[in-house]
This record gives C-alpha cells, sequence and structure tokens, in this order.
C-alpha cells in the first residue's frame, strides 16, 4: 500500500490515492495511521477517490476517526499531488475536486519550474451559521454573539465553509493558550455536531494573526477552511477588508470574498514531504 505525505502550512496529511470507495475500517485506520507515534503521523487521512461531477472526489477522515465535510489545506495538498504525481496531465492547470461539504470546487495551480508553488481554491459561498450548522441557538445567523467558558466570555461569529467555524476576535491571538480554551469552544452546548475554533487578531484590514482548535484534530499549524471563515468573520464584523493575508502558525494564506461572486478564494503553498509503503499487516483496510 503506497501512501504520500502532503502538508499544507505545516497542516499534514496521508494521502491515498489507490481506492475506489472509503473503506470499511476508515475511521479505525485514520486514528491509527495518524498517531505520531505509533503511525505515519498526520492530521488526516486524504483519499482520492473517482468522481462523477469532478476530475476527483476527495474524502478527509481527521486524526480522531471523524469525517469533515471539507478542508482548505488538504484540498491543496489533493490538487498538488495529483500533479506532480502525474495522475492528471503536465499541461493541465485546473482540477476540479468534489467534497462532500462544498460540491465540486475549481483548483487552480501555479507553477515554478514544473512544480506547484501555489495553489488557488475556489472554497465557493461562505453560509451563515443558523443556516447551516447544528446548534442550540435561536438565530439564523450569529454574528458576534456572546459565548463563555471556564469563566471568560468571548464574542464569536459562525460561518460555514462546508465545515463549521466558530471565529472570536481577541486581542492577541498569537500568545492565547488554544490548548485550554479550544477543547471546551468545540464541544460547548451551542453546538451539538461540534465546531472548529478560529482565535484572531485583524492587525490591519488586510492582515490577521490566527491560530485554530480544530474538530476533531487538536491544534494544528494551519486551518484553510478556518482562515476563509476568519476573513468572512473579519468583513461581517467591520474589522477587515474582502482581501487580506490571514497569517497562521504554520505560514500565511491570501484569502478573498468576491464581491462579485460571494466566493471565497484561498491562495497559498502544498507540498510533499515524502512517499512510502506500509506492510499489508500494519495497514488492514478492508
Ligand atoms: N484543516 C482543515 C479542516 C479539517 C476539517 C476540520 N477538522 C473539521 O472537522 O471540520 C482545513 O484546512 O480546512
Amino acid at each position: 500500500m503506497n501512501f504520500t505525505k502532503m502538508q499544507g502550512l505545516g497542516n499534514d496529511f496521508i494521502v491515498l490515492a489507490d481506492f475506489d470507495a472509503l473503506p470499511a475500517d476508515v475511521s479505525e485506520q485514520a486514528v491509527r495511521l495518524c498517531d505520531r507515534h505509533f503511525g505515519i503521523g498526520a492530521d488526516g487521512l486524504v483519499f482520492l477517490l473517482p468522481s462523477s461531477q469532478a476530475d476527483y472526489m476527495m474524502r478527509i477522515i481527521n486524526s480522531d476517526g471523524t469525517e469533515p465535510e471539507q478542508c482548505g489545506n488538504a484540498i491543496r495538498c489533493a490538487a498538488t499531488y495529483l500533479y506532480e504525481s502525474g495522475l492528471v496531465d503536465a499541461s493541465v492547470r485546473e482540477i476540479t475536486i468534489e467534497t462532500i461539504g462544498a460540491g465540486v470546487q475549481s483548483v487552480q495551480l501555479e507553477l515554478d519550474n514544473g512544480r506547484v508553488d501555489r495553489v488557488r481554491v475556489d472554497m465557493g459561498e461562505p453560509v451563515l451559521q443558523g443556516l447551516s450548522i447544528p446548534t442550540t441557538l435561536d438565530a439564523d445567523s450569529v454574528v458576534d454573539q456572546p459565548i463563555s467558558t471556564g469563566g471568560q466570555e468571548f464574542l464569536f461569529t459562525a460561518v460555514s465553509m462546508g465545515n463549521p467555524h466558530c471565529v472570536i476576535f481577541v486581542d492577541d491571538a498569537v500568545s492565547l493558550d488554544v490548548g485550554v480554551l479550544g477543547p471546551p469552544l468545540e464541544k460547548h452546548p451551542f453546538f451539538p455536531n461540534k465546531i472548529n475554533v478560529e482565535f484572531a487578531t485583524a492587525h490591519r484590514r488586510d492582515f490577521a494573526d490566527m491560530r485554530v482548535w480544530e474538530r476533531g484534530a487538536g491544534p494544528t499549524l494551519a486551518c484553510g477552511t478556518g482562515a476563509c471563515a476568519t476573513l468572512v468573520a473579519g468583513v461581517l464584523t467591520g474589522r477587515m477588508d474582502r482581501r487580506a493575508i490571514v497569517a497562521l502558525a504554520g505560514g500565511e494564506l491570501m484569502i478573498e470574498w468576491s464581491e462579485a461572486d460571494n466566493r471565497v478564494y484561498m491562495t497559498g503553498p502544498a507540498r510533499q514531504v515524502f512517499t512510502g509503503t506500509l506492510p499489508q499487516t500494519n495497514f488492514i483496510l478492508k
């Protein structure tokens, strides 16, 4: 069983492209393979599968074995993998990838010396909280609403990018401990299906720092959909312009929320880390 380890701003994935469908034991295998001591180590397991609507379908499993609807860094990794492994023709500059949460997404490749340098993804239209995220709140959209945990009160804006996000603007996102604040917010009673939690500081209208606690994966170095949700929340709360850099622990993403088509565009890098082979005895996918 061959695999490729990829990363997008340090958000890392094990990519598997030899399957026609998700294996039955995918959840338990994701936990095993993503383990950083006993497995390969990754934030998620990514399957590239046949699609009737797009060039490929991407399914991702979080490191805790749950399946999210979408992943921004994984889709850049998937497109880079497809190009660099020759699964799409070398002349191709645009790939379509189907996801369960955001439908068919169009991905553009920017090359440098024959390698993928940056990837621009049409991440689709953001949806405000009450319209798409299961919640106990009585609201159709949630912008700067109070939420409290551990005796602290914050204001959050909930945005779906196919998957759910709770964005909280704070004075200093970089020095805040997401490991303490993230888990109770991920499982807050407002969000019965759990949620990704982003803490952000908009230093300028075109630049924000962001740190993330991911649903099903914990504190990752970057979250592409989280960066998109952060920009949308920044615009909705009057803090940011529609085009900005969102700086994460693993690097920067350029995010644009287009006024013309209401879609969010994300641009950033993705790289192959290594390839490997799993002994059959260690990888019992049924
Ligand atoms: N790292 C991701 C998001 C992965 C899914 C997330 N943990 C969820 O459960 O929704 C990204 O780059 O968008």
